[in-house]
């Protein structure tokens, strides 16, 4: 236990460094995707660019980052004393975290169908789409911070 309480500032570090990466692929991938879908109608040898550039944000930077921030995170929830899980804000973080790795996987979903050229969403759906991480993080970050 005590070996949690001295990590304990290390995984929270390490934590936010994480989810910063984590979100810097959640914000710029949609947008990527609309660009990919208004430009490859006018100009077809760019797709195999922006299939390059989203493969690389995916696999490169979005996934490690998603995991360092779920098994600090994780971490953090089994260090005593840390969650209080009467109080709200576990719940509502908990609930967007696991609405922003279920958009994660759909964003993947969503590059496989363009490599296999099957995209059949709109760039403005992409550009609403991209809503969806900010409203998550703005959940969050009120919950980790009010702690209501
Ligand atoms: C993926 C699963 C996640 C888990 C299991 C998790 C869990 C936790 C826990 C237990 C804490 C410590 C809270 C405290 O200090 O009292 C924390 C801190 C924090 N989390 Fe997460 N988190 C996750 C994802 C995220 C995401 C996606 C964001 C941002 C969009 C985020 C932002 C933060 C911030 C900013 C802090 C520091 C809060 C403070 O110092 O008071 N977390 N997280």
């Amino acid at each position: 236990m005590d070996l949690m309480f001295t990590l304990y500032p290390y995984a929270k570090a390490l934590h936010i460094m994480a989810v910063l990466s984590w979100m810097a692929g959640l914000f710029y991938l949609p947008r990527l995707y609309v660009y990919h879908v208004e430009q490859a109608e006018k100009v077809r040898e760019i797709i195999p660019i922006f299939l390059t550039m989203e493969d690389k944000l995916l696999r490169l930077i979005m996934r490690p980052a998603m995991i360092v921030t779920w098994v600090a995170g994780l971490f953090m929830v089994l260090t005593p004393g840390i969650v209080d899980w009467s109080y709200v804000w576990p719940w509502t973080k908990g609930a967007s975290v696991i609405a922003m790795t279920v958009f994660h996987h759909w964003l993947l979903i969503r590059h496989k169908a363009f490599s296999r050229d099957q995209n059949t969403l709109s760039g403005r759906q992409y550009r609403l789409m991209n809503e969806v991480p900010t409203l998550l993080m703005v959940v969050i970050i009120v919950s980790v911070v009010f702690k209501f």
